[in-house]
């Protein structure tokens, strides 16, 4: 038995404001990971078809709530994928209903099961210019498609092309920079007022190029916004830890089975559910930022969503030995690697999280 204290940090149930939960067999063996640790989750649309409309973003909430183990607590919060045939009235009454708490944006193509995405800014605005009305926010995967564009630069040219003229064009419209990966996300978040936000994931603040190419290339690691350089990671860390309310927690935690990923032309996303919030204590222990990490999980989003923080607390508990964690979960068959940070995790939840 040990005599020293453990270390343990107890805060208030964090939420994870972008999260890909898929459906079917895969939806039953990832849902449970994040209804272990978060109280609530905005909910990716991008199924195929996507979750377009009202009706099948109720649909697909209840297909979730069926996934999650009994006696959870976990709120799915449903988001609906912005489409050039979108019609505001159906947005402006899901929004109404209390079903949907964002409409997202993907530029076509931009990013995983993207194609139905926008094309033309300029088709969506009557949807904009309502969500602006009524105070619904939009969620963006802010990347140009622009083929004449290196994949490294296509955060920071998003800025500049739509994100900018977009913010004065309406800038009554709330936005969320969803998985921000640059210096230029993180500088662009914070010259704006409170009805931008921009999330942050658990990967980028832990992984650079690097982890993709050098040595090998490994497919686990690759995501879309791809990881950047070490300057940008930097970035994300100092935004992340500072305290500052506009950055909050977006896993983008994306579930893909492993033969999808280790192939010739492998699909973006890092799952990363089950060790987000032990991998998060670990970067902002590194940080010496723990007291703030409360604020990030699970204050600021709320904060920017117009939601109350959640009533539950969860405990971290710091161990001195490494903490084993599974390396992969399994569904229907096939096998879903979990995000491997390259450091041994000395953090865990406690079994004990309500
Ligand atoms: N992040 C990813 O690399 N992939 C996401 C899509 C997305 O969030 O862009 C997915 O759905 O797999
Ligand atoms: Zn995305
Ligand atoms: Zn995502």
């Amino acid at each position: 038995m040990s005599l020293v204290p453990m270390k343990t940090l107890t805060i208030r149930k964090p939420d994870d404001w972008h999260l890909h939960l898929r459906d079917g067999a895969v939806l039953k063996a990832v849902a449970p990971h994040s209804a272990a640790h978060f109280g609530r989750a905005i909910i990716m649309p991008n199924l195929v078809p996507p979750v377009a409309t009202a009706r099948d973003a109720a649909a697909y909430r209840e297909r979730i709530l069926a996934a999650l183990p009994a006696g959870s607590g976990f709120q799915p919060l449903m988001t609906l994928y912005l489409t050039e045939t979108t019609q505001a009235d159906d947005v402006e009454s899901a929004f109404a209903d209390g079903l949907v708490h964002a409409v997202k944006l993907y530029p076509a193509g931009a990013t995983t099961n993207s194609q139905s995405g926008v094309r033309d800014v300029g088709k969506v605005m009557p949807v904009l210019e309502r969500m602006a009305h009524i105070g619904l926010p939009l969620c963006v995967h802010g990347e140009v498609t622009d083929p004449a564009i290196d994949i490294f630069d296509r955060e920071a040219v998003f800025i500049d092309r739509v994100l900018a003229p977009l913010r004065q064009r309406l800038p009554e419209l709330k936005i969320v920079m969803e998985h921000i990966t640059t210096k230029d996300g993180v500088e662009f978040a914070r010259a704006q007022d409170e009805r931008l936000g921009a999330t942050i994931t658990t990967h980028h603040l832990i992984i650079n190029r690097n982890a993709i190419l050098a040595g090998g290339i490994r497919p686990h690691y690759y995501c879309l916004p791809v990881a950047k350089r070490e300057t940008h990671r930097q970035a994300l860390r100092q935004a992340a830890t500072s305290g500052d309310k506009r950055f909050f927690l977006g896993t983008d935690s994306a579930p893909h089975v492993d033969k999808l990923k280790e192939t010739a032309c492998g699909c973006a996303g890092i799952f990363t559910a089950p060790n987000t919030m032990a991998c998060l204590a670990h970067v902002f222990e590194e940080e010496e930022a723990l007291d703030r990490l409360e604020g990030f999980t699970s204050l600021h989003g709320p904060s920017f969503y117009g939601l109350p923080a959640n009533e539950q607390r969860l405990t971290l508990e710091r161990q001195d030995m490494p903490v084993e964690m599974p390396r992969s979960i399994e569904a229907d068959g096939e096998t879903i690697t979990v995000f491997d940070p390259m450091f041994p995790i000395h953090w865990k939840v406690a079994e004990n999280a309500s």
